[in-house]
């Protein structure tokens, strides 16, 4: 039996959502300001919410300038401004959950969602910070679930150092706040192994990007 499969049948006996979050979160203060929140398979019915996903939500690829080109963006992209509803119920109920969780210290809630579908290994996102809004010069929160199989996300200082690296995937939730968009960066590396697709959402307050 295939460990993915092994995942679905756990999944299939708990309800299918977000699950508690209080003191299963595990805070890593990361210095300069910054830490991360990590709370491995928040989400139960991860497999499923994949599924749901990859198939209902209006992908999109995205061209971009460098330097003097016009590039593929190598992930395909959906984002659901603060008036858009989520494309699933589950997405809802996980919004919600994390600004009952982050509200006070957050002092704003979580509003928009972008999505990235991560087709194979080849997909990525390079090294950057979320630093469109208030990433630039104030502390914010970023709260991203991972759904499908595992890719890493990997975190450094500005400008480089030792990097720290998390798989994510099935329903993990990372959340990097503080001053994390500014003085750290982060991405998901290309990867040579043979790698299924991920689905990543990222939920941030209005105007961060
Ligand atoms: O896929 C991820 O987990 C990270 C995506 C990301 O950093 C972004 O879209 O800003
Ligand atoms: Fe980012």
């Amino acid at each position: 039996m295939t460990a993915p499969f092994q995942a679905s049948l756990l999944d299939s006996c708990e309800r299918a959502g977000p699950g508690p979050l209080g003191s299963t979160v595990r805070r890593t203060l990361l210095g300069h300001g910054a830490w991360i929140d990590l709370r491995p398979g928040w989400i139960s019915g991860a497999d499923d919410l994949f599924e749901r996903l990859a198939r209902a939500v209006p992908w999109h690829a995205e061209r971009r300038h460098m330097y003097d080109r016009l590039v593929d963006v190598p992930r395909l992209l959906k984002f659901y401004d603060e008036d858009e509803p989520l494309p699933d119920p589950l997405l809802e109920q996980a919004r919600d959950a994390l600004n009952a969780h982050y509200a006070r210290e957050l002092g704003e809630p979580f509003r928009t969602a972008g999505l990235c579908l991560y087709r194979d290994g080849r997909d990525s996102v390079a090294w950057h910070g979320d630093r469109i809004g208030r990433g630039s010069t104030e502390d914010t929160m970023v709260a991203i679930i991972s759904v499908g199989a595992p890719r890493a996300l990997l975190l450094r200082p500005n400008g480089g150092g030792p990097a720290l690296r998390h798989e994510l995937g099935h329903g993990d939730l990372i959340v990097m706040g503080g001053s994390c968009q500014r003085t750290w960066e982060h991405a998901v590396p290309k990867s040579a192994r043979a790698t299924g697709p991920r689905v990543s959402v990222q939920f941030r307050p209005r105007g961060v990007r």
